[in-house]
């Protein structure tokens, strides 16, 4: 396959950048991965175009898969099941650590890849990619130290009960575009790991590791039909694989709007397992006993990140009114210092998201908010989709700006007076996903912490995170949990079994 061969060669970013500028506007074909084999999809004429963020110059050509694509994903997958499902828990873990070593050997480029692709910065994508790594090793280890019990039934000495889990059959693995391999990962490693197999469909947005990844399977090893990828269109691949009847299970991390389509999706059939993993509008609240710098360090790290392309990004942050006007410059002189778009943080995705998020700052300007730092981006810089981070403030607490998630660069600044105004505002939106609380005040942190709407809170800090742990979030933020034992319930069926 002479394009993997290509990538597979190019970690560092002057090489890859020469390479691209070698194809001369070429893109780079990608191909479906079934059954351990790189193959054309159906309608080989038919592509998805993918873009460079940085320079809007077209990087990829993603196929736009059919149904007819999706049933032979599925099928490899099927085939595979009855062989997976019975490897021992040694056997998948060791594939698993190969997986794993095999992705470490290659860091660099896939690091390169994500950040050419994606639009993140090096430093961010290599964050990534380490995590990646992390999400096989986690899920290898964590098979093999499973707990069991075995009871004897009260008043029945001689009848003893246990729970048995088997593997669910085949997942629908679907995936966004920002954080690419990342977020893949979190969900292949436990499938394979708790012996499902499955079809993964990455976004058609940002593709490029995903491919990388199917050469990692080859070359660990993993066998045919376990892990397959099928790229394409949400609408047209993406729907099919999640309706269709091989498919038992269905997990996806995107949008709200997306996880609503696959749950009716998916309603009717009652035995499939969904978990969806969805948007977040997640508020940070400032309290007045906290030490000033450190706040604003973890206020904007939590809203900028990634160009604020993180489900769990803290877009609402509120403050204490009486530290509201100290916070609120030593805030903006720090993002002005340290989230420099170009220099430490890239543009947003794609042509389509930086229009939806420009909408948002054009909204801002009409409704007369206050643009601290920032502002509605007039032109294209190279062609590229550059936002610079954006601080706002005095925003109507109805305005879409406060109420829907903007996925970017931009950020309200708002007062509150007593904490329960803060827990109020806090509280005052359809999603649960995540929250930050800044305080020092440890009885405050659980009565504040143990009552926002959120399936994450960290206090003092952010994106702290532990694999064992619950993953999700509440309200409109998604179905279900993932994360050590959470995963484990989202790839395997229970059964208890009484012996007499
Ligand atoms: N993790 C998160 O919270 C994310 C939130 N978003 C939000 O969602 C908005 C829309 O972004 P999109 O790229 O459109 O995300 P999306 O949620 O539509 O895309 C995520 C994945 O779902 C697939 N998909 C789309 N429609 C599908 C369907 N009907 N059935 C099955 N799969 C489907 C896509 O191809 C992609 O692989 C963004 O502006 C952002 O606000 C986007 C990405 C991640
Ligand atoms: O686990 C993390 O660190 C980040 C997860 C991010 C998402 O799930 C998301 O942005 O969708």
């Amino acid at each position: 396959m002479e394009v993997i061969r290509d990538l597979w060669g190019l970690d560092n970013p002057d090489d890859a950048s020469t390479y691209l500028t070698n194809r001369a506007g070429s893109p780079i074909c990608l191909q479906n991965f079934f059954n351990n084999e790189f193959c054309d999809h159906e309608e080989s004429h038919n592509w998805i175009e993918s873009f460079n963020p940085r320079s809007g110059e077209l990087l990829a050509h993603v196929p736009s898969s059919t149904a007819g694509d999706v049933d032979r994903g599925v099928a490899a997958a099927a085939r595979a099941f009855p062989y997976w499902s019975q490897t021992s828990r040694q056997e998948r873990s060791d594939i698993l650590m190969r997986i794993a070593s095999t992705i470490s050997d290659k860091k660099e480029m896939f690091a390169v890849w994500e950040s050419i692709d994606q639009g993140k910065s090096l430093a961010r994508a290599r964050i990534e990619v380490d995590r990646a790594i992390s999400n096989f090793r986690y899920f290898a280890t964590y098979i093999l130290h499973e707990e069991g019990s075995v009871r004897f039934v009260d008043g029945q000495p001689s009848t003893m009960t246990y729970e048995h889990r088997s593997p669910v059959g085949v997942f629908a693995i679907i995936s966004p575009w920002n954080m690419p391999l990342y977020l893949l990962t979190w969900k292949i490693a436990p499938c394979i790991a708790f012996g499902c197999t499955g079809v993964a469909k990455p976004s058609e947005v940002t593709s490029i590791t995903a491919f990388l990844l199917a050469e990692v399977f080859k070359q660990a090893e993993l066998p045919p039909g376990v892990m397959n990828i099928v790229f394409g269109a949400g609408a047209e691949a993406g729907s099919a694989l999640v309706k269709s009847p091989g498919v038992r299970g269905v997990t996806f991390t995107g949008g709200t709007s997306t996880g609503n389509c696959i749950r009716q999706d998916t309603v009717a059939d009652i035995g499939k397992h969904v978990s969806l993993e969805l948007g977040g509008k997640n508020p940070t609240l400032v309290f007045n006993d906290v030490d000033i710098e450190e706040a604003v360090r973890v206020a904007a790290s939590a809203a900028f990140e990634n160009s604020g392309q993180i489900c769990l990004c803290g877009s609402r942050i509120y403050i204490h009114r009486q530290i509201f006007d100290v916070f609120e410059s030593a805030f903006v002189e720090y993002v002005e210092c340290n989230y420099r778009v170009r220099d430490t943080i890239g543009p947003v995705v794609s042509n389509e998201h930086y229009t939806k998020v420009r909408s948002y700052l054009q909204q801002a300007e009409e409704e007369n908010a206050t643009f601290l730092t920032g502002r509605v981006p007039t032109e294209k810089p190279q062609g590229g989709y550059w936002i610079t981070p954006t601080v706002l403030s005095d925003v109507h607490p109805q305005s879409r700006i406060m109420r829907e998630e903007i996925f970017g660069p931009v950020v309200t600044l708002c007062p509150f007076d007593t904490e329960a105004e803060a827990i109020l505002l806090a509280n005052d939106n359809s999603n649960g996903l995540a929250s930050v609380l800044l305080t020092k005040d440890l009885a405050r942190m659980r009565r504040v912490g143990e009552r926002i709407d959120a399936g994450l809170v960290w206090v003092n800090c952010w994106l702290v995170r532990e694999l064992g742990t619950a993953f999700g979030g509440m309200k409109s933020s998604g179905i279900g949990r993932e994360g050590g034992a959470h995963s484990r319930d989202v790839f395997t069926n229970l059964r208890t079994i009484h012996v007499r």
